[in-house]
């Protein structure tokens, strides 16, 4: 039955959204604050890397096979171990930062609907409420993303902070020392890394209060230095691949290196002690012109093999997108942006229509290809369209 991962729970309503990732795009630019639909929609510089992450799984086709007796819905396995963690499907929500500026709810709305429907979800540093109370929304399976500050103390904190509030890994964000060069917020003159909207991890953290002359709560001023004080230490060009082999000492939690486009890195940080990668171009936020996620997946996937676990994120809109992710070697995806803009749609019924969509197109798709699980996806469900005939 087509919808039955979508209506499960909903007694059959349709939400008044759209039902496609790029729909929830063009109606979050008409419904929120331009400041808002910028900071989400927006890329680095020409955004042509942005571009090329969609363009990318153009390339691929999935072979649909006949006659195999995996369209029912009942014959068919999503369900996936990542990392020690079960989860329904091979989906966990990207981490994302100053969220507020599109909700209240926030981070607290996506942790407790992946949780509802049985997905993973990665906490941002960036995050608008403190670590601890999205713990206690979020489930058994969430992670935490980590942007390692050039005060390692406060970093130290941070980790071991998200490992007593119960994560199952750590992320450690590699791409972003310093923010992309992001031409919609500077038209706009909206820097959302200056907000305090971004920083609740921070102001609920003793070693970084500890840092601040007064405390924030008490003027305008001293919450003004408390975002100065952050934003001093966000940027941190000085982390190495060594500094793996110290976050581990911090923590006993599997750690997943985010942002690896290189099979060489790749290798590196699984030596180093990651025992995951996630293949990412941070959406084209970072460096403009970098390689498509997608394309760069089987190099990587190739050089860990075994000894690590892979995933992507970049430009996955679709349950299509998935399989193709899945069938080039990750286990499973970080979905972003359109969950984003459900959140500024419509706060946690938003989110939770957004990822139900990729779940059902997910669930069905498979199904149709003739696949009863995602662990039969290999690359020989693809075909190249750049090949000609043949696979
Ligand atoms: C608005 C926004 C904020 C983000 N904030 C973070 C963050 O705080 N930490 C992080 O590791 N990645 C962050 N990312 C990157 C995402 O985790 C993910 O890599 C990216 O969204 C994938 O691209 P896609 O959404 O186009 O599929 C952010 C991305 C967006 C769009
Ligand atoms: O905008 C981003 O991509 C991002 O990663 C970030 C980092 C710090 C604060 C807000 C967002």
């Amino acid at each position: 039955m087509q919808n039955e991962i979508y209506f499960a729970g909903l007694g059959g309503t349709v939400p008044d959204l759209p039902m496609t990732a790029a729909g929830l795009e063009v109606l979050a630019r008409e419904r929120l604050s331009p400041e808002a639909f910028g900071y989400i929609a927006g890329s680095a510089s020409t955004e042509r890397t942005a571009a090329a992450n969609l363009a990318a799984f153009d390339r691929y086709a999935i072979v649909p096979r006949m006659l195999r007796g995996t369209a029912a819905a009942d014959a068919r396995d999503l369900s996936v171990d990542v990392l020690g963690t079960r989860l329904a499907a091979p989906v966990l929500t990207a981490p994302i930062g100053v969220l507020e500026l599109v909700h209240p709810d926030a981070e607290r709305a996506v942790g407790a609907v992946a949780a509802e429907l049985g997905v993973g979800s990665v906490l941002s540093t960036a995050a608008s409420s403190a670590i601890e109370d999205v713990a206690a929304v979020s489930g058994e399976n969430w992670w935490y993303q980590l942007y390692w500050p050039s005060d390692d103390e406060v970093a130290e904190s941070l980790v071991k902070r998200a490992t007593a509030a119960g994560a199952k890994a750590i992320v450690l964000t590699a791409d972003t020392p310093g923010m992309g060069w992001r031409p919609r917020d500077l038209e706009l003159g909206h820097l959302p890394f200056l907000q305090a909207k971004g920083i609740a991890n921070y102001l609920s953290d003793p070693v970084f209060r500890s840092r601040l002359a007064n405390p924030p709560e008490e003027s305008t001023e001293a919450m003004q230095m408390a975002v100065l004080t952050w934003v001093s230490m966000f940027g941190n060009h000085a982390i190495r691949l060594g500094d793996v082999a110290r976050l581990a000492r911090w923590t006993d939690l599997p750690i997943v290196v985010k942002g690896i486009v290189h099979s060489d890195d790749a290798r590196a940080v699984v030596d180093a002690g990651a025992a995951g990668v996630v293949v990412s171009n941070h959406g084209g936020r970072q460096v403009d012109g970098a390689v498509a996620a997608l394309d760069a997946l089987p190099d990587v996937a190739a050089a860990v093999g075994d000894r690590a676990t892979v995933l992507l994120d970049s430009g996955i809109r679709s349950g299509a997108d998935v399989v193709k992710a899945l069938a080039l070697g990750a286990d499973a995806v970080l979905y972003g942006r359109p969950w984003v803009y459900g959140l500024g749609l419509a706060g946690a019924d938003g989110v939770r229509h957004a990822l139900r969509m990729l779940l059902a197109d997910l669930d069905v798709t498979l199904g149709l290809a003739g696949f009863a699980s995602v662990a039969e996806l290999d690359r020989r469900v693809l075909r190249s369209t750049l090949a000609g005939p043949g696979l």
